[in-house]
């Protein structure tokens, strides 16, 4: 099933343009990196994909359901995480938790399935043991698992990730690779995922998708790659 379709997008910042003949699809069950030098509109894509940008130019459509015809859920685990500065007041827990919120109203009483799933991420990611611990408090790598955890414990349909893995040692870059692989072949999820590491993740992925400079004045159009995805667990 087609969750996005981005046709001929023309896009810019303020008059400056930046993507130019940009044409994606994204089905569902699909692990889908995207990829380009700095400054490639990598983010730009991912947020015309997302409906929080509009274009210019062209047609982009995300789909208002899922596979199962329910409400389309998605998780976004943007770059700026350096937002969470030294005095962030959250812990780690009420972070994560926080993302059950989104299923539903802001509201409403939390449910045992929410300190469930809320628990599941975080262990997903390691940083269970350090739920009480304040955000603030935490390491580079660590702040970007547990914004991973939060975007998991929503249990979207979709999931886009900005660089999740920036600032991950080489452990668990592949321990969360693994983790998306898992996402997408065992609960239907879809990950969109930008990233520089393209020959680590390549074997978990079913496609890239690469923006590229023009020839032509600096505008970038899009290439995709199909992979294996055949990546099998270690004991499989
Ligand atoms: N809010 C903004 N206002 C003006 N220009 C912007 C804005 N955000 C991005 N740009 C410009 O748009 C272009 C694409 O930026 P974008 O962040 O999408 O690139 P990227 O491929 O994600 O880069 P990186 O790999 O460095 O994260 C860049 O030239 C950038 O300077």
């Amino acid at each position: 099933m087609l969750l996005v379709s981005m046709q001929n997008v023309e896009f810019g910042y303020s008059d400056v343009p930046c993507l130019h003949g940009a044409s994606i699809d994204i089905f569902s069950g699909e692990f889908v990196a995207v990829t380009g030098p700095n400054g490639a509109s990598k983010t730009t894509l991912l947020k015309l994909a997302l409906g929080v940008l509009q274009p210019w130019k062209g047609k982009v459509e995300l789909s208002p359901y899922n596979s199962e015809g329910s409400k389309l859920s998605v998780g976004y685990v943007s770059q700026q995480i350096a937002a969470f500065n030294g005095g962030f007041p959250s812990t780690i827990l009420e972070f994560v938790r926080s993302g059950r919120y989104v299923r539903g109203s802001w509201f409403r009483k939390l449910k045992p399935l929410d300190h469930e799933l809320t628990e599941q991420a975080l262990r997903q990611v390691g940083m269970w043991e350090l739920r009480y611990r304040k955000i603030g408090e935490l390491s580079g790598g660590q702040k970007q698992r547990i914004c991973i955890a939060r975007a998991l414990a929503q249990q979207p349909d979709l999931l886009v990730l900005d660089e999740p893995s920036t600032g991950m040692d080489q452990a668990s870059r592949f321990g969360f690779y693994e983790l998306m692989h898992h996402q997408v072949k065992e609960h239907g999820r879809t990950v969109v995922m930008v990233t520089h590491g393209l020959t680590e993740v390549q074997p978990y992925l079913d496609r890239i998708i690469e923006l590229e400079r023009k020839e032509e004045g600096g505008w970038k159009c899009c290439t995709t790659t199909s992979c294996s995805g055949h990546f099998a667990p270690v004991g499989s």
